[in-house]
């Protein structure tokens, strides 16, 4: 069982040692942070999604950024569309599972947002459908995803892919890359900005 255990640490850190080795993976990271804190100063808002696993890692990036992630500041806007049970049942009750995504986006979304939808396969038709909502209101669309990055990441602005097929390790990278976001975004807002150099 020890040994069972040690593969799947070894197997996820191998899988964000992929990540730490795939330039063009960290420049997408680098730049979605930047665009992340330019919406700060326009007074817009970072909007997130998903399903299972990903629901709670939509709901936890929202609330490091309205709360705080490493140093008290003042409320960065953020919203995880995953939530408000009121809504997710009335929606997926009267209008389909399929559009609990689309139908809060098309209220609570503005131009100039940003929605990161957040899908180990790519394939969620909720998310798809979120996605198609939020080109019409001029939102940028994020794909946060795995595996071939899906039909998700052929529909977004930007697709940011974890470079594995397996659902738990794709997940692990996904609040990684979520905790790295919002610590980027949170020091260059309301800290002193990120050094160049890193501390040992
Ligand atoms: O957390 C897990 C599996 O690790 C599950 O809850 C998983 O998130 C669910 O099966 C989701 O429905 C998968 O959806 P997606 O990642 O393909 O969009
Ligand atoms: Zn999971």
């Amino acid at each position: 069982m020890k040994e069972y255990i040690k593969d799947q640490i070894k197997k996820s850190y191998e899988t964000k040692q992929a990540i730490y080795e795939n330039d063009e993976l960290i420049s997408k990271i680098e730049e979605l942070a930047k665009k992340c804190v330019e919406l700060y100063q326009t007074n817009k808002k970072t909007i997130l999604a998903g399903n299972g696993g990903s629901a709670a890692d939509a709901q936890h990036i929202a609330a490091e950024l309205v709360g705080r992630y490493g140093f008290d500041r003042a409320s960065i806007p953020s919203l995880a569309l995953t939530t408000d049970t009121s809504n997710l049942t009335a929606i997926g009750n009267d209008y389909g599972y399929d559009y609990i995504f689309s139908r809060q986006l098309e209220g609570m979304g503005h131009e100039g947002d940003i929605f990161i939808g957040i899908s180990t396969s790519g394939n969620s038709v909720n998310l798809l459908k979120a996605f198609e909502s939020a080109k019409k209101k001029g939102i940028f669309t994020v794909a946060l995803t795995g595996k071939d990055g899906g039909q998700m990441a052929k529909d977004a602005d930007m697709a940011i892919i974890v470079p594995s097929n397996s659902t738990p390790r794709i997940q692990e990278s996904h609040i990684l890359i979520g905790h790295i976001l919002c610590d980027i975004i949170e020091q260059e807002i309301f800290g002193d900005g990120i050094k160049t150099t890193v501390d040992a």
